[in-house]
C-alpha cells in the first residue's frame, strides 16, 4: 500500500486544528499528507471568527489534481461547509471506491462547530451526511457532541454509546469510534469506545488535566487515517491515536490567549501515555457495567520466569521431539499438542514435566492449563481466547508461569492487564505452522513492543528461521521461538546450535 494520506478539511489559521494539525499528526507517522481545502478560517486560540467556504468548482480542481498523480490509500475528511461540498466530495469518494485497483478507506471526523454556531445543526447537512456520506465511510470518529448531533441519541452512559455507534452503522458506517473526551464516566476518566463489525473495544486512561485541547478530534482522526495506511489494524489504530493525543496533551502549551493546540510529537514510546483496555472484570469494566463471562476468574501477577532472557524457545508437538531439544541444550520448550487425544495427552503431558526435571529446563503446556497444573509443569502458554476461559486465578495459585499471545498493540495492552510471566510477539513473519492471515507485524512492529514491554520476558515468534534469527534477535527481544526451524531442519542438531549461537550469544 502506498504511504499517502489525502485530508479533506478546513484550514485553521491559528495552526491547532483542520488541515495545519492533519499534516502535522501525519507526519509524526512517517505518512505523506496531502490535502483538499474546504474552507478558510480565521481562528485563533479564542476562537472562530470567520468561515470561508471553499468553492465546489476550486475543491474538485484539488481533487483531480491529486487523484491524476497522487492517489491516497486512506482518505481522511475533516470540516464539510456545507451540502454542495458533501455532496460532491461523496461522488468523488464514489468514484475512487469503484474505479482504483486499490480504493481508498475513507475516514471522516465530523466537525461540528462554525462561527455561526454549529454545521451539524442544519437539518440539510446532517441529511446529506446520513445519505450521501456514512455509506462510503470506513471510520467516523465523533465526539459525543457531534455523536449526539448526528444520532439523537444523548451519550447516558455506555448502554447509549452503543445505541448510537449502532444507528451510525446503520446509516452505513463500517465501524465507529465515539471519542469520550467531553464525557466524565467514569468521574475523572476518559472513555473511547470503537465497533468494528462483531468486535468492540473500549479504551481507557485518567483524565489529562490541560486546558490546551484544541485539534485533539483531528489529530486522532489523522493519526487513525496514518496507522490504517501503515496497515495496522483498526483495534491498533485506535490505541495508538489515543496514545499519541494522551502524549500530546501532556506537552500542549499555550500559544495565544486561550486555548492551546494538542502538541505534536512522535510515534508513542512511554507506556505510560497509553491507554487501559477495559474488559469484564476490571474495575473500569464494572464501572461501565460490563458483562462478565459465567466462570470468568480475573488474576493479575504471575510467577516469575527464572530469567528475563528465554533465549531459544523450542515449541514442538511431540513429547520425542521435547527430549530431543533438551538433550540438544535448549532450556525453554513449550509443548504444544493439537487434536490429541484425552489418555496421549495427559500422559504426553506428565512426561514432558518430568523431562523438564530431568534436564532442569522450563517446560510450558499449551492450552491445556488444567493438566499442566496437575502435573506441575513450569508454565502454561495461553492464547488471547484463553484469557476470559481459563481459570486464572488457578494458574496463578499453582504458581505456574503464564504466557500470553499477542498479536499487535491492542492485544499486548489486553494482556499487560493480567500482568503475564512472559509477553509473546507474533506472528514477525508468515508461517505455514499456523493461519496467521492478518496478523504478520514484522520486524518495524517488533522493534516498538520490546521496548514498551521491557519489564517483561519477551518472546518472538513465527516463521523465524536461521536467516531470520540474528535480525530478530537484534531488536532487543529475549527469546526467540519456533517450531520449523527446528522440527524441518535437515539437521536438526546443527540448527538448534546454530539458533542458540544467533539468539543467546553461544559459540
Ligand atoms: C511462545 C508462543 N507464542 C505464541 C504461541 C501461540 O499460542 P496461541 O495463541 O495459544 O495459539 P496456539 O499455539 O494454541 O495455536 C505459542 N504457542 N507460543
Ligand atoms: C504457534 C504459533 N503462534 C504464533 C503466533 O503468532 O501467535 S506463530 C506460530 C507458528 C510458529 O511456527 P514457525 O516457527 O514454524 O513459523
Ligand atoms: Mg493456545
Amino acid at each position: 500500500m502506498n504511504q499517502v494520506v489525502w485530508t479533506i478539511a478546513g484550514s485553521d489559521s491559528g495552526g491547532g486544528a483542520g488541515i495545519q494539525a492533519d499534516i502535522k499528526a501525519m507526519q509524526s507517522f512517517n505518512v505523506h499528507g496531502c490535502t483538499v481545502i474546504t474552507a478558510l478560517t480565521a481562528q485563533n486560540s479564542l476562537g472562530v471568527e470567520a468561515l470561508n467556504p471553499i468553492s465546489t468548482e476550486v475543491i474538485e480542481s484539488q481533487l483531480l489534481a491529486l487523484a491524476s498523480d497522487m492517489p491516497a490509500s486512506v482518505i481522511k475528511i475533516g470540516m464539510l461547509a456545507n451540502v454542495q461540498q458533501i455532496q460532491l466530495i461523496s461522488e468523488h469518494l464514489k468514484h475512487y471506491k469503484a474505479t482504483w485497483a486499490e480504493p481508498p478507506l475513507v475516514v471522516y471526523d465530523p466537525v461540528a462547530i462554525a462561527s455561526s454556531g454549529d454545521l451539524l445543526t442544519e437539518e440539510d447537512t446532517v441529511s446529506a451526511i446520513k445519505e450521501c456520506l456514512l455509506p462510503l465511510v470506513d471510520v467516523v470518529t465523533p465526539n459525543t457532541h457531534e455523536t449526539q448531533l448526528l444520532t439523537g441519541v444523548y451519550l447516558i452512559g455506555p448502554s447509549a454509546v452503543k445505541e448510537a455507534a449502532k444507528k451510525l452503522t446503520g446509516y452505513g458506517a463500517k465501524a465507529v469510534i465515539i471519542k469520550g473526551g467531553h464525557w466524565d464516566y467514569p468521574s475523572g476518566y476518559c472513555i473511547d469506545y470503537c465497533v468494528q463489525g462483531e468486535q468492540e473495544y473500549w479504551l481507557g486512561n485518567e483524565k489529562i488535566q490541560t486546558p490546551h485541547s484544541h485539534g485533539t478530534g483531528c489529530s486522532m482522526a489523522s493519526v487513525i487515517a496514518a496507522c490504517l495506511t501503515k496497515q495496522y489494524p483498526l483495534k491498533d489504530a485506535f490505541i495508538l491515536a489515543k496514545t499519541y493525543i494522551n502524549q500530546g496533551l501532556k506537552a500542549a502549551i499555550r500559544y495565544g490567549e486561550g486555548i492551546g493546540p494538542v502538541a505534536h510529537t512522535c510515534f508513542p514510546t512511554n507506556l505510560a501515555d497509553y491507554p487501559q483496555v477495559i474488559e469484564a472484570g476490571s474495575w473500569l469494566g464494572d464501572e461501565l457495567d460490563f458483562d462478565c463471562p459465567v466462570d470468568f476468574t480475573m488474576a493479575a501477577g504471575f510467577a516469575e520466569c527464572d530469567s528475563k532472557q528465554l533465549g531459544l524457545y523450542a515449541v514442538v508437538d511431540t513429547v520425542d521431539w521435547l527430549e530431543k531439544c533438551l538433550a540438544e541444550g535448549v532450556k525453554t520448550v513449550q509443548l504444544r499438542m493439537k487434536n490429541a487425544d484425552d489418555a496421549a495427552l495427559e500422559e504426553s503431558i506428565a512426561s514432558a514435566v518430568l523431562l523438564g526435571q530431568k534436564y532442569d529446563a522450563q517446560v510450558y503446556i499449551n492450552d491445556y492449563w488444567q493438566l499442566a497444573i496437575k502435573h506441575g509443569a513450569y508454565g502454561v502458554h495461553l492464547g488471547q481466547e484463553d484469557l476470559q476461559t481459563a481459570n486464572l486465578i488457578a494458574i496463578k495459585e499453582a504458581g505456574l508461569r503464564l504466557g500470553v499471545s499477542t498479536h499487535g498493540f491492542y492485544e499486548m495492552l489486553r494482556a499487560h492487564n493480567y500482568r503475564p510471566s512472559y509477553m509473546a510477539f507474533g506472528a514477525i513473519y508468515p508461517t505455514t505452522t499456523k493461519d496467521m492471515t492478518g496478523q504478520i507485524q514484522g520486524l518495524e512492529k517488533l522493534e516498538k513492543f520490546v521496548p514498551l514491554m521491557a519489564d517483561y520476558p519477551t518472546v518472538a515468534i513465527g516463521g523465524i528461521d536461521l536467516s531470520r534469527a540474528e535480525q530478530v534477535a537484534s531488536t532487543g527481544v529475549g527469546s526467540v521461538a519456533v517450531v520449523r526451524a527446528i522440527t524441518e531442519a535437515e539437521n536438526y542438531q546443527a540448527a538448534i546450535a546454530k539458533l542458540k549461537q544467533l539468539v543467546e550469544g553461544q559459540s
